[in-house]
Parts: C-alpha cells; structure tokens; sequence
C-alpha cells in the first residue's frame, strides 16, 4: 500500500516544525520530508538542504523538485524523491505554504492537511524567543498570519496554543482514527 502526503501548514512560529518532530518521535511510521530551502546553512531549526539561488534554479530546471513555492524572500523546493518512499509505503509529513496546497493536491492526490493555529501574541513570543529572525522580519511574517486557506482545501485544525503533548495526541487521532500508532 502506497503512503501518504501529509501537508503541515499555519502561520510562521505556530510550531509546525516542532510538531512534526513530535509526531515523528510518536509514531515510527512517519517520516519527515527535508526540504531544499534557499537559506544559508547555519540558520537553525529543521534539518534542510541549503543552496544557492543559482543552484535551487538548476535544480529546478532539471525537474529535481516535485513542487516549489516562494515565500520570505526564500524559494523551498520538494525533492521528488518522495516519490520512492510514498511508494514503498511511508507517510511523509511536509510543511508547506498554505500558497502551494493548490498544487500539492494536485501533485499528491488525496492529501490530508494539518492546520495549526494559535493567537497572534502567541505566534510573536514565540518567534522573538526562537531569534532565527529579526524584528522586522518577524514582523513581515506576522502580517501574514492571517493568509487564507485556498478553496476546495479541507483541513483539520488543531490549536498549537497548549503543551505539544496535547497537539500530537489530537493529530495522530486525527490521521489514524483506527488505531494506536504510538511506540508506548
Ligand atoms: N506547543 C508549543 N508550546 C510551546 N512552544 C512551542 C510549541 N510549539 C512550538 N513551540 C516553539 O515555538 C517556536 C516556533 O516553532 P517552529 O519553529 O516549530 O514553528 P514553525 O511553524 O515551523 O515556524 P516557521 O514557519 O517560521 O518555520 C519554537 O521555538 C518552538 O520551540
Ligand atoms: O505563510 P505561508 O505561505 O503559509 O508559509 C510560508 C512559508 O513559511 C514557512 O517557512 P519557514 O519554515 O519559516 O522557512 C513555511 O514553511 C512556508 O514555506
């Protein structure tokens, strides 16, 4: 049985990144995708592939990517790698742009989407006190907070505001309504 995409989204600082590791500490059958982001090397948080604005582009043009989008003056590709291990059976969670949900549904086919949320005064103390960016950049990412969902998305949301331990519990629920998928 083939995997499947599943697209973590939300304002920046709501903790996708987090949550995802959570969720794959959780639960030994998922796996995280690596992204190749634009970004230098040394920024911290998610483990991704760094490179050049010239190498993102080559790699574009030579069909490496299974979507891209960009976002925060930065570009993220999705290495099409993923293909191989959705086929052998790996559900795989990415953390997309709301932007790019058009197009990785499209891609992905039936794809399930985690919205997390959480108050505006959450998301800046949060970002001020992870400090991979600046005031204005923080700023810039907070006044798109509000972006909307595109049409034809169905999301489950689940509010990121309480302890990690809470969000994990509702998400695997949510993705695997059948069964206890956690190590303990
Ligand atoms: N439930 C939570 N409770 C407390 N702190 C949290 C929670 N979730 C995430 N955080 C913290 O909030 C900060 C932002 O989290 P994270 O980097 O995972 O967000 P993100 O949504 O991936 O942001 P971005 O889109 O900017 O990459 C981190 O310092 C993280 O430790
Ligand atoms: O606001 P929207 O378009 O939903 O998200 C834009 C981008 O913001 C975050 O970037 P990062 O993880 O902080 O590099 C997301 O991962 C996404 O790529």
């Amino acid at each position: 049985m083939t995997g499947r995409m599943i697209a973590v989204v939300g304002p920046s600082g709501v903790g996708k990144d987090t949550v995802m590791q959570a969720l794959v500490d959780a639960a030994p059958q998922l796996s995280l995708v690596r992204r190749v982001i634009t970004r230098t090397a040394d920024a911290g948080g998610e483990d991704y592939d760094a490179v050049s604005v010239p190498m993102f582009m080559g790699m574009q043009a030579a069909g490496e990517f299974a979507l891209s989008w960009q976002a925060h003056g930065l570009r993220y590709g999705i290495p099409v790698s993923v293909d191989t291990e959705l086929a052998q059976g790996c559900d795989l969670l990415v953390n997309l742009s709301r932007s790019v949900l058009g197009a990785a549904k499209a891609r992905f086919g039936a794809m399930p989407v985690l919205l997390l949320t959480a108050s505006p005064a959450v998301l800046r103390a949060r970002l001020m006190a992870r400090g991979r960016e600046d005031g204005h950049e923080i700023d810039a990412r907070l006044a798109r907070a509000g972006f909307a969902l595109p049409g034809g998305i169905n999301a489950i949301h689940i509010d990121n505001s309480g302890p990690i331990a809470d969000t994990v519990q509702r998400a695997l629920a949510a993705l695997y309504p059948q069964k206890d998928v956690t190590q303990t």
